[in-house]
């Protein structure tokens, strides 16, 4: 079966234990306005342009000239992207001398993926690391999720799915049985403020965290908020999601995630506003105080 994927990331250390290789799949249903991938939020193909590297409409232009679509514009050496013109055809990509235009998405085999991730097996075996599904929202192709999560055990491979949790049920339920363990998000409890930041209301993703906890109890579940300044960075609330996880036997941790602007030059590159303040950061006292609030909250 095929899957639309952006990326794939090899010795990662964060997404899992141990040395992990990631493969990042296209398609969120949120639109966070803080998200570090934004390339990964819509589920077609993408047109991603670098400023920094292009070398301009003066001594190049090669895009505009070989757009059929007319998406490119070269006006006395000014580029302009028209990207509602734009079929994310490739053309202009493939010739790009300078790698500043990319196409993000590529829709590939399981059985391709597969043979990608097995190049790293020693380091899995020696770090007791494995695969991770990420993205987007990994289960949103849930059908293609679940047949390379099953190959991968078939293999022994570890798998784990990096999720916001806001998919239908039956998708969370098809790709389970092939995980080992799960990185759930929950970014908020309070639905209307987490619809305001995200787009969608917090019931789905909270609803299905219980339902997988009581019908998957054997799969371990590390829970991650990312804190966002403004967002959700205070006491009440990252207490309040400790106290709703204390009772879900299967998570096995709580972790936050320093906010960071990371993503903002892709936001450019694909034509978009970064909504948020590049600048601004949590400070290292607030969050080890943020993290002491979720730790006593979730055993008192
Ligand atoms: C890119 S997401 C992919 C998985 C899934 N879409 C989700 O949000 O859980 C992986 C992790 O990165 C976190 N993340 C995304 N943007 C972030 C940012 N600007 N700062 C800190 N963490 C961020 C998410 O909250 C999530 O825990
Ligand atoms: S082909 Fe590439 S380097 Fe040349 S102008 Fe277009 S984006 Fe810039
Ligand atoms: S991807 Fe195709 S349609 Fe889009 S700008 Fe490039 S050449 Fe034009
Ligand atoms: S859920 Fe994850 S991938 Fe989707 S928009 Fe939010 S941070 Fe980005």
């Amino acid at each position: 079966m095929d899957g639309m994927i952006f990326n794939v990331e090899r010795f990662a250390i964060h997404d899992g234990p141990g040395i992990r290789t990631v493969v990042f799949l296209k398609g969120c249903p949120l639109r966070c306005a803080w998200c570090s991938n934004p390339e990964s939020q819509r589920p077609e193909r993408e047109l991603f342009h670098s400023g920094k590297k292009c070398l301009g409409g003066v001594v190049c232009g090669i895009c505009a000239a070989a757009c059929p679509n007319g998406a490119v514009v070269n006006a006395a050496g000014v580029l302009t992207f028209r990207r509602e013109l734009c079929v994310a055809c490739g053309t202009c990509a493939a010739l790009c001398p300078s790698r500043a235009l990319e196409m993000q998405g590529r829709v590939r085999s399981s059985g391709d993926v597969l043979q990608e991730l097995l190049a790293d097996e020693p380091f899995y075996r020696n770090s007791g690391g494995g695969v991770t599904l990420s993205g987007g929202e990994p289960l949103l192709q849930a059908e293609f999720a679940a047949e390379l999560l099953e190959r991968c055990r078939a293999l022994h491979l570890h798998t784990c799915v990096e999720t916001a949790g806001h998919v239908p049920w039956h998708k969370l339920a098809l790709a389970a049985p092939h995980v080992k363990e799960f990185l759930y998000d929950v970014k908020l409890l309070d639905s209307a403020r987490h619809r305001a930041g995200t787009g969608v209301g917090s019931e789905l993703i909270l609803e299905n965290l219980k339902r997988l906890s009581r019908e998957f109890p054997h799969i371990p579940i590390t829970v991650r908020t990312p804190v966002i300044p403004g967002f959700n960075d205070s006491e009440e609330d990252i207490g309040a999601i400790a106290r709703f996880l204390a009772p879900l036997e299967s998570v096995k941790g709580y972790d936050l995630l320093a906010y960071h602007s990371f993503g903002a030059a892709k936001y450019r590159a694909l034509g978009r506003d970064y909504g948020m303040d590049e600048t601004v950061r949590i400070p290292a006292e607030r969050l080890s105080r943020l993290r002491e609030i979720a730790r006593l909250e979730q055993y008192r």
